[in-house]
């Protein structure tokens, strides 16, 4: 049977080399008599003469290819000026858009996150280039502080104001405890922020899974999320702005910046690519840096170079000693429509849960005074500049000095400052 075969084929090797003839030649039960192999047909290709392949012998035994159908084109009914299901009408685009905007913003958590039907064109076409997140996706070089190193309090329950060990203690001789949040005067299921701590330049630490105390301890809040919805409009000169069709109240926490948290030495190379557009979207994780400095003079003096694993981190601080900056461009919440003012009526303030790591924490805003429905929600981009809100103040209005290169503040106010932030990212809360 093999010489058979062999014998018409052009190709000796491969049918009489036992390897070959076995992978691919079905065995003769297998094979249907009543239809007569094809003659085997002389090679055509310059692949076949030089690399003899098993394809064509295969194609022989098979059969080759099903046979094609035939349609009777006489029987198929020519209408004319009917156009096919797919051409009844064009796709509607604006639909299709509208569908996505809805499917985005539904991804939010939360109470429901709208826009004005003004702004939905805009809207629409910044909205395909943009993911809202709820978490700070980690971007790479990043890595926080593992949970194990994060400590809790001991509270049982709810904690106790003074003696609950996840809150910051006044620097001076008392050491009492910062309380950041107190009952809202016209609900006692709200908590806001206490208006002492607006005074003070300090980050919230919030208990956490670590904790003795439980889900409904009043230093909970900013985990909890946003209780308020949030309204993205056009405001004219100064892009897109938020607003909430909600009251607010002095205090309460509004959401959290989220975006990419990425190093310090990405967020350069970012900038520079979107300084021509002279937006910005970037804020620095750098609130507690320069608190510890003893802390770490004394791990680098005890530490050799082979054993700090951390060495590679080490290499992305910079001068600052910034290691960590969120960027909101492409990815973030709606909390990246909130607009500058040199009068804001929110502020953004730090918020910490794992207590152990002083680079990885969130940026909440909350309202600095009663906040009427539909009333634009503005922070103050560099509170610690001349001028600014912090504590302090400096030089306002028209006396302010203005950076020729700085990106010049619209926010109309009587004590603007003329400009938003020197030509360069926000450095973060201060
Ligand atoms: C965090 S974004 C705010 C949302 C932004 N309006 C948008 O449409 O995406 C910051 C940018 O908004 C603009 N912006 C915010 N506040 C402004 C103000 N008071 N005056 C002028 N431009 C402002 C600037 O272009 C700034 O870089």
């Amino acid at each position: 049977m093999l010489q058979r075969l062999a014998s018409h084929c052009p190709f000796s090797l491969p049918f009489t080399h036992p390897r070959f003839f076995l992978s691919f030649y079905p065995p003769f039960h297998h094979r249907r008599l009543s239809k007569p192999t094809p003659p085997l047909q002389p090679p055509t290709a310059l692949s076949q003469t030089y690399y003899p392949t098993d394809a064509y012998q295969r194609k022989a035994i098979k059969g080759a290819y099903p046979k094609a159908k035939r349609v009777k084109r006489a029987d198929t009914p020519l209408v004319l000026g009917a156009p096919g299901p797919l051409l009844t009408r064009p796709p509607d685009v604006r639909q299709q858009t509208h569908q996505t905007m809805q499917r985005k913003l539904r991804a939010i958590r939360g109470p429901e996150v709208t826009y004005d039907p003004a702004a939905e064109p805009r809207l629409a076409d910044f909205i395909m280039n943009f993911e809202f997140v709820n978490t700070n996706p980690l971007r790479k070089g990043v890595v926080p502080v593992s949970e194990e190193f994060n400590a809790g309090c001991t509270c049982d329950g709810v904690c106790d104001e003074a003696t609950c060990l996840c809150l910051s203690k006044e620097e001076d001789e008392s050491n009492t405890n910062i309380v950041p949040y107190r009952r809202a005067p016209d609900d006692p299921h709200m908590m806001v922020l206490d208006p002492k701590f607006l005074t003070r330049k300090a980050m919230i630490y919030e208990c956490s899974d670590r904790c003795g105390c439980n889900a409904g301890c009043w230093n909970r809040v900013v985990q909890n999320g946003r209780t308020v919805r949030l309204e993205i409009f056009y405001t004219g000169d100064r892009g897109f702005g938020l607003r909430s069709p909600d009251r607010i109240r002095a205090g309460q926490f509004i959401d959290c910046y989220t975006g990419e948290v990425i190093t310090t030495a990405a967020a350069d190379l970012r900038e520079a690519i979107h300084t021509a557009h002279g937006t910005s979207y970037l804020f620095s994780l750098d609130f507690l840096n320069g608190q510890y400095e003893d802390y770490e003079e004394d791990a680098s003096s005890s530490s050799s170079d082979e054993d700090n694993d951390e060495d590679d981190q080490d290499d992305q601080v910079t001068e600052s000693g910034c290691k960590y900056v969120i960027d909101g461009r492409n990815f973030g919440g709606p909390t990246r429509f909130i607009n500058h003012s040199c009068n804001p009526n929110c502020r953004m303030i730090p918020v910490s849960r794992n207590h152990a790591d002083r680079d990885l924490y969130d940026l909440a805003f909350f309202a600095l005074r009663e906040i009427p429905p539909n009333t634009e929600l503005t922070f103050d981009y560099n509170p610690g500049s001349e001028g600014g809100g912090g504590v302090g103040g400096g030089v306002v209005g028209k006396n302010a000095k203005i950076d020729p290169s700085a990106v010049r503040c619209l926010c109309g106010e009587a004590n603007c400052r003329g400009q938003l932030w020197p030509n360069q990212r926000k450095k973060g809360v201060r």
